[in-house]
């Protein structure tokens, strides 16, 4: 039988996922029934053909968008049904998203871009300020705390975007090609610093590479295949 409902424990929870887009007169099917359950502190990597459904996935578990049937649950929430404030409000308080491109501010410094997300939470700007000089460190980037992106180079600047990702402490972080823009030798050191820092705080995390080296370091892998999730 089906699992359709919340999954009280997982970090996330995918059952049944379908989504499709218009392609002319007919339909794309992209995913047709994706099943999927990141455990806490797991992390897995997400290897599949380029036009697979990568992003798609990843979109319809960040909350950006809806999938056409089946449930997604984010850190035991369920969240068919829910409004869109209430879909965004589960999103900031438990998704971490981290890009190929950084989407730094480019007018922040990097401090201040990791500090953001904690400060509109509601943190008081010392512990802010301090949390975030303690993840830039053990990215191994904080000597750059006070440069803007435009001066950081591109490994520099992915580390702090997945310092700003982590900074809320999310249950689950998602990665779309987080190292897709660096050269080999930079995407291990900036993969490296991400897998150091996940597991020392015990993020769960799905990560979409076409790396297989640097999927090989996770957990778990996991493909798309017709649609639908499987192990590999
Ligand atoms: N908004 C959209 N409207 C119509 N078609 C879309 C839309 N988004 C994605 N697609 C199509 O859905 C399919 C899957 O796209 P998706 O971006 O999820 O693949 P991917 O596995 O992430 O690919 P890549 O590795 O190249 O980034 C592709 O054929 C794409 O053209």
């Amino acid at each position: 039988m089906r699992d359709t409902g919340a999954h009280p424990t997982a970090a996330l929870h995918l059952a049944g996922v379908e989504r499709s887009y218009r392609e002319g007169e007919g339909k794309l099917a992209v995913l047709r029934g994706v099943d999927l359950t990141l455990e806490p502190g797991e992390l897995v990597a997400l290897v599949a053909p380029s036009g697979a459904g990568k992003s798609t996935l990843l979109h319809i578990a960040a909350l950006l968008e809806r999938a056409d049937k089946g449930s997604v649950s984010v850190a035991g929430v369920e969240t068919t049904g829910l409004g869109d404030a209430a879909l965004t409000e589960l999103r900031r308080a438990s998704i971490g998203m981290i890009y190929q491109f950084h989407h730094l501010l480019p007018d922040f410094t990097a401090l201040e871009n990791v500090t953001l997300p904690m400060r509109l939470a509601g943190a008081d700007k010392k512990v802010a300020d301090s949390a975030a000089h303690a993840l830039l460190s053990e990215l191994d980037v904080d000597r750059r705390a006070g440069h803007r992106p435009g001066e950081l180079s591109g490994g520099e600047r992915q580390r702090v975007a997945i310092a700003r990702a982590v900074a809320n402490r999310p249950a689950v972080l998602l990665a779309d090609e987080p190292t897709g823009n660096l050269d080999p030798g930079t995407a291990e050191h900036v993969f490296n610093a991400f897998v150091r820092l996940a597991r020392s705080t015990g993020l769960s995390a799905l990560v979409a590479t076409h790396n297989h080296e640097l999927a090989d370091r996770m957990d778990r892998r996991v493909t798309l295949v017709d649609g639908r999730c499987e192990t590999l």
